[in-house]
């Protein structure tokens, strides 16, 4: 025998009820017995209430609204039995209508309504559908007989909330199966009193009746259908990657449907579950779906935790007071407050030094509580024992469930790490000896963020999502970065299980962010076709707003601007990677209190490339520095543009053109002079000796500018190569002069007794530096380690493919930080 129940969805319509009717028909072409619990159609229950209400009311319009409903069922009659069978149906229908009409009438006039009224009104809803769709069998060859529970299923006269007499009920549900071999279309949600009177058995009704036939019946399954796939790890509105959950007990059942998983309402299957009945949720509108199957014992899991629920809006009330430390009683008075004012506690937490107790509820009962407890405890407070109560608002509970925590470790220690490196605050915890839940009360903004960077961490379905941001997006590096992303995309999917999406680009015209994430194949013609104006104050507080978990905010631009904006991102536990280097090279003030930030809310901010581009220089030296090395000096050449000018500048070429080469070929600064001043290796430099622990300014280098003053001073970049282009026979000095010793010009960088020094220097053949390529940079570590040979890294120090790579690795490093 199984037992199948249908819900109100599952009974909504002519489409649905056809579903219903097929999934009965092959349970029976099958040769399966089974027996067929209905709810009210979808919405009739509540509508009953208010016509009920409406009518004590004394507002006639109840009876239009009745007629609606009463439409709303013959409608279903007409779509589901060919027109000459409709009449039976009809009458019966209408029949109960008439009852209805003439009950509401009663209360029109005596302008009242009972508790054990609304439970005769509402009784209606499943007696109407299950008439429907028994006549509907009937009309369609099935031998159905329709079963009104009330006849069966007995209880106490608690109405709205009925408790039922098993031991009768049993008997006679299983006296009625007896003398019957006739399909039994069962109404859910209702049953009566010894003496008759209608009763309803309150929230999840419907499952309830399923539940009670399948214990009474003693059924191999029961089946509870409704219109999901049955139980899901996360609710699929606010995590897009949650998935049905195959196997479950019923243990965890109750614990992810105590804190929001609407689907079933397990207390409901209490009957089932003393018997060790299994139930299954399934979708009857997929029906082919396996749904999720609940049962005593847990299989074993692929993932360490069956599910994430969540109440969106708790509040927290704080019992504090020094007066508790140690006082036996405190806790005993406060819940029997709370249970006597019917006030249901979500959560409650203590902490071991007694010192306070917070608990959840419902956040519109908080203030009722708030007084409730003051009056209470009025003795306690006045005495000075207790502080005042205090309400904390606008939080969310999510609770982690499942029954593999018992058996690992480090659920917990995953959860609070995910929470802290996505800034999720902790306001309080709770779990129970169970290991069954670990619940944490969090800031309502933060509940999706949450519940998304959960889902991603332990079910890891589609693997691990960067967000990311980028400004500069149609820059050189900016875009060969997207590029490159795009070529990586397969095999980072495929070997890392990692996913990047691009949720928000931005040049100086236009701004887009699209949260499902930009295409990287058409993010030129999305940002032009869709974009917004850009501005970047609104775009960063777009970033935070979105509050997303996992993101990196890119900044591949040379503005000073956007600097201004790097602490609140990293305060918003939002990760930075930037190859601009006017961060942490303006006042060594910020540069610390951004080093500080990041570490402070679990996030990073990394800038490789602000020196030497994608070659390794600042891991390296930061890997020296940690592992206790000192550092004596450092020499380097760290301008690729001056590098690649001083290796391609020839006699009897114009220094303008080699300039415009090295900018053509993408070493250059946004603007060259940044380079050709010595302004960019000044920054180098500084960044380096910051590094190293040093405490300089900017000022304290000092920098060897290459330009005259009518190019510094001209407007643009444009009106600058005509300036330069008037100073070609400087350039050639330098040259010549460098040539006649067979040397070659060198712009160095020195680090060394704490000072910072900038030459430009020709260098011999003998000069290690002498023999850089193209736009080779070269660094010379000389450390306590590598005194005698310095550790030498060398390479291409400037160019899209090497800086966009640099900044790649470093978004690549967060992604194996975070998971
Ligand atoms: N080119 C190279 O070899 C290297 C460059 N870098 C750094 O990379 C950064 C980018 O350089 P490139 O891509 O070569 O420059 P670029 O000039 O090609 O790109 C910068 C982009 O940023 C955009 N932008 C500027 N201000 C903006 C704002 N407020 N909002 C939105 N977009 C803005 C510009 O419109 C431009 O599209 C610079 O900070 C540079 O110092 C670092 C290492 C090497
Ligand atoms: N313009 C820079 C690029 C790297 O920072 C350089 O020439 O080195
Ligand atoms: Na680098």
């Amino acid at each position: 025998m199984k037992v199948l129940k249908f819900g109100g969805t599952s009974v909504g319509t002519v489409e649905s009820i056809n579903q219903v009717i097929q999934i009965i028909k092959e349970n029976l072409d099958e040769g399966r017995k089974i027996a067929v619990v209905y709810s009210a159609m979808g919405g009739v229950t509540n509508r009953l209430i208010e016509i009920g209400k409406m009518a004590s009311q004394s507002d006639s319009e109840y009876l239009e609204q009745l007629k609606t409903v009463e439409e709303r069922h013959f409608n279903a009659i007409r779509g589901l039995i060919d027109i000459k069978n409709q009449s039976g149906a009809i009458a019966k229908v209408k029949g109960l209508f008439n009852e209805l009409e003439d009950l509401l009438r009663g209360v029109y006039l005596i302008k009242e309504l009972s508790l054990r009224t609304l439970d005769l009104i509402v009784s209606f809803g499943e007696r109407l559908s299950t008439i429907v769709i028994t006549e509907t069998l009937k009309n369609r060859g099935i031998d159905a007989e329709f079963l009104d529970a009330r006849k069966v299923v007995k209880t106490n006269d608690v109405f709205g909330y009925a408790d039922v007499n098993f031991e009768l009920t049993n008997e006679l549900i299983r006296k009625h199966f007896a003398q019957t071999n006739k399909l039994q279309c069962i109404t859910g949600f209702i049953g009566s009193t010894i003496d008759g009177v209608t009763t309803t058995l309150g929230r999840g009704g419907s499952d309830y009746s399923g539940s009670i036939f399948g214990a009474a019946l003693n059924a191999a399954v029961i089946e509870i259908w409704t219109d999901v796939n049955g139980m899901m790890t996360a609710d699929p509105r606010k995590v897009k990657n949650a998935f049905t959950i195959p196997t479950i007990t019923y243990a965890e059942a109750m614990e992810l449907s105590h804190f929001g998983a609407k689907v079933i309402y397990p207390p409901s299957l209490t009957p089932a579950f003393y018997k060790s009945i299994p139930i299954r949720v399934l979708n009857t509108f997929n029906h082919k779906h396996p749904g999720t199957f609940i049962s005593k014992t847990a299989e074993t899991k692929e993932y360490s935790i069956t599910g994430i629920s969540s109440i969106d809006d708790i509040a927290l009330v704080n019992l504090q007071g020094g007066g508790m430390i140690g006082v036996a009683g405190i806790s005993a008075k406060l819940f029997s407050i709370l249970a006597k004012n019917k006030i249901s506690v979500i959560l409650i937490s203590q902490a071991s030094s007694e010192h306070s107790i917070c608990f959840a509820v419902d956040p519109k009962s908080a203030y009722g509580v708030k007084e409730i407890l003051e009056e209470g405890f009025a003795t306690e407070i006045s005495q000075g024992l207790l502080d005042n109560i205090s309400i904390e608002q606008n939080l969310s509970v999510l609770a982690v469930v499942g029954e593999g925590m018992k058996s690992s470790s480090g659920i917990s220690g995953k959860l609070f790490s995910v929470l802290g490196k996505n800034g999720i605050n902790v306001v309080a915890t709770a779990q129970g000896s169970s290991e069954l839940n670990i619940s944490v009360v969090i800031y309502k903004k933060d509940i999706g963020k949450a519940l998304n960077a959960i889902h991603e961490t332990f079910f890891q379905v589609d693997g691990l999502t960067l967000n990311l941001f980028l400004v500069g997006a149609t820059g050189l590096i900016g875009s060969t970065l997207l590029r490159q992303i795009r070529e990586q995309r397969d095999y980072l999917k495929s070997r890392k299980n990692l996913n990047i999406r691009l949720v928000g680009i931005t040049n100086t015209r236009k701004m887009l962010l699209e949260e499902g994430g930009i295409s990287l194949e058409n993010w030129k013609e999305e940002l032009l076709e869709n974009g917004e104006i850009a501005n970047i104050g609104s775009f960063v507080s777009d970033v935070q707003d979105l509050n997303m978990p996992y993101s990196v905010f890119v900044d591949c631009t040379a503005d000073k601007n956007i600097v201004q904006y790097y602490y609140s991102l990293l305060s918003a536990s939002v990760s930075i990677v930037t190859p601009n280097k006017v961060a942490n090279s303006g006042k060594f003030d910020q540069y610390f209190m951004l080093q500080k930030a990041a570490q402070k809310h679990g996030v990073k901010f990394l800038y490789e490339t602000n020196v030497g581009a994608g070659l390794p220089i600042i891991n390296t030296l930061q890997g020296l520095i940690t592992s206790g090395d000192k550092i004596h000096s450092i020499e380097a050449v760290l301008s690729g543009t001056l590098a690649y000018i001083f290796n391609n500048f020839k006699a009897g070429d114009r220094f303008v053109d080699v300039v415009r080469e090295a900018k053509a070929k993408g070493y250059t600064e946004p603007d060259p002079r940044d380079d050709l001043s010595g302004q960019d290796v000044a920054r180098k430099i500084l960044i380096l000796s910051r590094e190293c622990g040093l405490k300089l300014e900017p000022d304290d280098v000092k920098i060897i500018n290459l330009l005259n003053d009518a190019c510094l001073q001209a407007k643009t970049v444009d009106e600058f190569f005509v300036e330069l282009e008037k100073d070609n026979e400087r350039f050639e000095r330098l040259l010549a002069d460098a040539e006649a010793k067979d040397e070659v010009l060198r712009y160095i960088a020195t680090l060394d007794d704490d000072k910072v020094t900038i030459e430009l220097k020709t260098v011999g053949r003998k000069h290690p530096f002498f023999n850089l390529a193209g736009s080779e940079n070269i660094v010379s570590f000389t450390t306590e380690r590598y005194k005698h040979n310095p550790l030498v890294i060398k390479g291409p120090g400037a160019g899209a493919e090497v800086t966009a790579s640099g900044v790649f690795a470093d978004i690549m490093s967060i992604s194996s930080y975070l998971v």
